[in-house]
């Protein structure tokens, strides 16, 4: 059986963009290796979980990886908190957290990610003063700083359990039954956590959730670190925005269990770590996630050590979040110029057999997920090229692979691998 190689470049897809000729930021950045991958591959475009969806990365990331969302997905929150080293009980009230910035009068928010610019360590000390100076009636939490504006935030009530069944803080997204989804241009208020069912358990993580809101509000406003920063022209991390509350962790099969496979993972981000060890994968820690010559080395390390192995590079979904066209398309031509330069000399198609797509389109123009499908490839010896020769969305459109749903894929790369 060969090995199965899943890269996925988390927000790589896009939409045909008036600003770039009706292209995407793919079709236009200069990619001479995925362009040579495509010219040996069978292309296709995948819809991460489903048609006229625009997924968050979680729920897109557990659908490529062959798990049905409607079945397993129980939020955001329990898999950040989970890639985060915290422990989710059912009833724990999980949410993934961002640092951001409000006017300190009218709590009108200016930033939802602080400017960008919140060092790891500003973001571990600040979340140290919460801790410790925030105090809530009749529940613990905890709430952990992660990477950069992003954290997890875990309520337990000593009541009792509590409901994941209440509307998100961040107004940049919006519940529809367990999931959210992106608000492109959303409103600048912070919202107030409402119970979306009439059960005590709701609205008690609602209380709960508003309480630990304003109180961290208190602590961050009048944080020596906040007023250093302003001090340093940067905007304050004075609010902590909570959105996809989850109540309980997914409990999935392994990929041991459904494939019989060992697969090691490379992952930058706690909700990808979570989805991880959740599916039973081995952690190949990335000490240096902007060194995509090393992903590249990771990449054949974990090769030589695992049945699979599933690399999550986060390179252009922060630019398209950021309406960032030059440096989304330089993230995807660094990625093809280091990590595809690096390894593909290295990759042997007899043996491996390796599928490049992404987790969800971020579109520059709409600097939110969209509901396009995204570009897929799947190169390995002895399969028949589809004879196109770049990798873009319009040529995979035209692809033998056709137009696929993600929780295909991994079963397909498994057929393929058994040969
Ligand atoms: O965490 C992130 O990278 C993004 C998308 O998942 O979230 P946000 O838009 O809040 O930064």
């Amino acid at each position: 059986m060969k090995k199965i190689l899943y890269v996925v470049l988390d927000g790589l897809g896009g939409t045909p963009d008036p600003k770039l000729n009706g292209k995407t930021e793919l079709e236009v950045a200069n990619t001479p290796n995925m362009d040579r991958l495509a010219k040996k591959a069978k292309l296709g475009l995948m819809y991460p979980i489903g048609p006229n969806i625009a997924p968050e990365s979680d729920a897109a990331v557990l659908s490529i990886l062959g798990y049905d969302v409607d079945k397993y997905y129980t939020g955001r929150g329990p898999l950040e908190a989970h890639g985060a080293d915290i422990e989710v009980r059912d009833g724990d009230l999980a949410w993934r957290a961002n640092f951001a910035t409000v006017d300190e009068e009218t709590l009108k928010i200016l930033d939802r990610r602080a400017g960008r610019n919140l060092s790891t360590e500003e973001a571990k000390a600040l979340a140290e003063e919460v801790n410790q100076k925030v105090k809530l009636d009749d529940a613990e939490f905890i709430f952990k700083a992660t990477v950069g504006h992003r954290g997890v935030l875990v309520i337990r009530s000593k009541k009792g359990k509590l409901s994941a069944n209440v509307e998100n803080i961040d107004p940049g997204y919006k519940r529809h039954g367990p999931y959210s989804i992106a608000i492109p241009n959303p409103p600048s208020e912070v919202q107030k956590c409402v119970p979306l069912d009439d059960s005590e358990e709701a609205k008690e993580a609602a209380r709960l959730t508003n309480e630990f809101v304003m109180k961290a509000f208190e602590v961050l406003k009048n944080s020596e670190i906040n007023k250093k920063r302003k001090a340093e022209g940067k905007k304050p991390a004075n609010i902590i925005l909570l959105r996809d509350a989850g109540d309980s962790l997914p409990k999935v099969p392994t990929l041991q269990e459904l494939y019989g496979l060992n697969f090691g993972s490379i992952v930058e981000m706690p909700v990808e770590r979570g989805i991880a060890l959740l599916t039973g994968m081995k952690e190949v820690p990335i000490e240096d996630s902007t060194d995509y010559k090393l992903w590249a080395e990771k990449v054949l390390y974990a090769l030589e050590h695992y049945d699979g192995v599933y690399a999550h590079l986060k390179g252009p979904d922060v630019p398209g979040h950021d309406g960032n066209y030059e440096k989304k398309i330089k993230s995807i031509e660094d990625i093809d110029s280091i990590f595809f330069e690096t390894l593909l000399p290295k990759l042997d198609f007899s043996k491996v057999v390796m599928a490049v797509t992404a987790d969800h389109a971020t579109p520059c123009m709409l600097k939110s997920h969209s509901e396009d499908p995204v570009p897929l490839m799947i190169i390995t010896d002895g399969i028949t090229p589809d004879g196109l020769d770049y990798f873009g969305e319009s040529a995979c459109s035209k692809g033998s692979i056709g137009k696929i749903k993600g929780t295909e894929l991994m079963p397909l790369l498994v057929k393929i691998a058994k040969g």
